[in-house]
């Protein structure tokens, strides 16, 4: 499902050179897999899901995400394919404000070729247990319930791949372990394969394959030799 190949990125640093992130020789998730990554704050992790997600491009390097090379797409074919292929959960949510939890997860449908399921949107935020707050703006929201309407969103589309960036890192114990629950629920029974950032390790313990990044990063193993 995911194969990732000599996958180089840096950024900018502000003396002007470039600042090495990620250098991944290979990483592969199987399809219908479900794996967390984990790894100290600043070592690439959401970097490296937003090269998957195909938002910015490795500097060099190869991501198969279905069999197709996404790092050869156009920007405009990335979003296409993300919008088909994949689901997001981002660390800082992307809700639209104008729109409300239901209409949200509604638009995660809407922008790939798949009908729009009203049914399915209702029943996933029921899932994260949302139902009377369908019709609730996100600045009315608390930033748990955002990253509860985060997740149906993500789902909504019945991606091949979802891509989940800390999505428990707001909410309580108790929401933690629902949401945990209804990603992994619903990715096995829509075959979906899973790839989570988690600090928390209550969560990574579930699963199991846990990928620390500083161990498929050659960045973070030349920084440690240094140090
Ligand atoms: N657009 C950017 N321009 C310059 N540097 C960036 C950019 N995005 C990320 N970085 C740097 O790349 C490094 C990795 O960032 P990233 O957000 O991937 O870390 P992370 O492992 O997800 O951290 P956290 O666990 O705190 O979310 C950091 O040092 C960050 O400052």
């Amino acid at each position: 499902m995911l194969k990732i190949t000599n996958l180089k990125k840096s950024f900018r640093s502000p003396d002007g050179g470039r600042m090495p992130i990620l250098d991944v020789p290979q990483f592969n998730v199987a399809a219908a897999e479900q794996m967390v990554i984990v790894g100290r704050s600043g070592c690439g992790k959401s970097t490296l899901l937003h090269l998957i997600a195909g938002i910015g491009r490795p500097d060099s390097g190869d991501i198969n995400v279905n069999g197709l090379n996404i790092s050869r797409l156009s920007e405009e074919g990335r979003d296409r394919f993300r919008a088909e292929v994949m689901g997001y959960v981002f660390q800082t949510f992307n809700l639209l404000q104008a729109f409300t939890a239901f209409e949200n997860v509604v638009l995660g449908m809407s922008f790939s070729k798949g009908r729009v399921d009203r049914d399915r949107a209702k029943e996933l935020l029921k899932r994260v247990g949302l139902s009377h707050r369908l019709d609730a703006y996100p600045r009315t929201m608390s930033v748990g319930e955002q990253q509860r309407v985060a997740v149906a969103r993500a789902l909504a589309n019945r991606p091949k791949l979802l891509l989940a960036d800390e999505p428990t890192a707001n909410v309580d114990p108790a929401n933690q372990q629902s949401i945990v629950d209804l990603i992994r629920e619903t990715c096995q029974e829509e075959e979906i394969a899973l790839v989570m950032v988690t600090h928390a390790m209550e969560v990574a313990e579930q699963f199991q394959r846990v990928e620390p990044l500083e161990k498929l990063n050659l960045v973070a193993q030349a920084r440690k030799a240094h140090a």
